[in-house]
């Protein structure tokens, strides 16, 4: 009997990239799923098929004694895609002290691939969880945000926050500081996304920052203004004030520009959201391309996204109260 979960992606209210370096991080669950079906095969080799918006649906199939992925497709682009699916699977068959299961795996998304809305951690949660399942371990979903932490951060070659995979486990708003995770109260942000079309490799784009971190003091400066900056929208978090919320916004989308993380068309993007009327608006995730976050309170910021040449889909998110859930 195959076993699914699936899991949220995400938006930044703020703290991306910064979070890397200990600073805190709002990161709100999204009404945009990963869901990742697991059936156990005998043979011990794993099979794993995706769908998904950006890449054409394939199919890959290798086993431990060839490790060779057998598609069509171009291998960088497998090896791309692959590697959070494998290590996922590998987590699972350790939380389940069965090292040589093998799997069927098939995923479908609606999140977009690499553009900054949580896509990794959405599959790496709901594989794991669905993985252990199907090998008879139920896994709480703080251990499931863990197990997917580690993931992460070994595909990221070392370089992870908790900030994406606690947000996809848990659901809701959270906040994240170090190994500090958190659930918060929030209230349904009127989150509109605008999306490029576009991906980026949020391992790339992280090392990037610490590439500037250890050249600049002013990078280690933004960096920890980012930190601040955040300690303040908790305050308006908490009592709802969207006004000051999406000025902070605002002041983000510049500081991670200052990072080097934004690109034209994020730009093109935040400002058109603002001439459409947003609270705020900044880009989301790791950047160079891929999403923005606005505060829409009345359709206007989504409109003028929809008529904005770098814009190829706006859309509005929802919070997601759930995180990874059995399906
Ligand atoms: N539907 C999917 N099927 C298979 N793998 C997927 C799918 N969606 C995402 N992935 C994996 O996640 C990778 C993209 O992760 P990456 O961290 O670069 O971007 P993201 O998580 O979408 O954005 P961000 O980390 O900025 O929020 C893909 O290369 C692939 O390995
Ligand atoms: C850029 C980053 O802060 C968020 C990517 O969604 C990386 C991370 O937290 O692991
Ligand atoms: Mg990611």
């Amino acid at each position: 009997m195959p076993t699914t979960s699936s899991a949220p992606g995400k938006v930044y209210l703020f703290g991306e990239h910064a979070v890397v370096y200990g600073e805190p991080a709002v990161p709100c669950a999204i009404e945009r799923r990963a869901t990742v079906r697991v059936e156990e095969r005998d043979d011990g080799r794993l099979r794993v098929s995706a769908a998904d918006l950006s890449l054409d649906g394939f199919t890959v199939e290798y086993g431990a004694d060839d490790g060779v992925p057998n598609v069509d497709v171009p291998t960088a682009l497998v090896e791309a895609a692959m590697g959070y699916v494998d290590a996922a699977v590998a987590s699972a068959r350790d939380a389940a002290d069965r090292p040589d299961a093998g799997f069927d795996v098939t995923i479908e998304s609606d999140i977009p691939l690499g553009a900054g809305l949580g896509s990794s951690a959405a599959v790496v949660v709901a594989g794991v969880d669905a993985a252990a399942r199907e090998l008879g371990v139920e896994l709480a979903p703080e251990t499931v945000a863990e197990r997917a932490y580690e993931v992460e951060k070994a595909v990221q070659s070392g370089e992870a926050s908790r900030a994406d995979t606690f947000c996809s486990a848990m659901g809701g708003a959270v906040r994240v500081e170090g190994s500090d995770c958190r659930t918060l109260d929030a209230p349904d942000l009127p989150f509109v996304v605008g999306y490029d079309g576009t991906s980026h490799d949020t391992g790339d784009l992280v090392a990037g920052v610490r590439a500037l971190r250890e050249q600049y003091d002013f990078a280690r400066d933004t960096v920890e203004s980012i930190g601040d900056l955040v300690r303040r929208g908790e305050d308006a978090l908490r009592e709802g004030d969207v006004e000051e919320l999406g000025r902070l916004m605002d002041v983000d989308h510049g500081l991670l520009a200052a990072l080097g993380v934004s690109a034209r068309s994020l730009d093109e993007m935040v400002w058109a959201a603002r001439d459409g009327g947003a609270a705020g608006a900044k880009l989301t995730g790791a950047g160079g391309g891929g999403c923005i976050v606005a505060l829409d309170r009345d359709d206007g910021a989504e409109t003028a996204l929809s008529l904005t040449p770098a814009c190829e889909e706006a859309f509005r998110a929802r919070l997601a109260d759930e995180g990874v859930r059995a399906e």
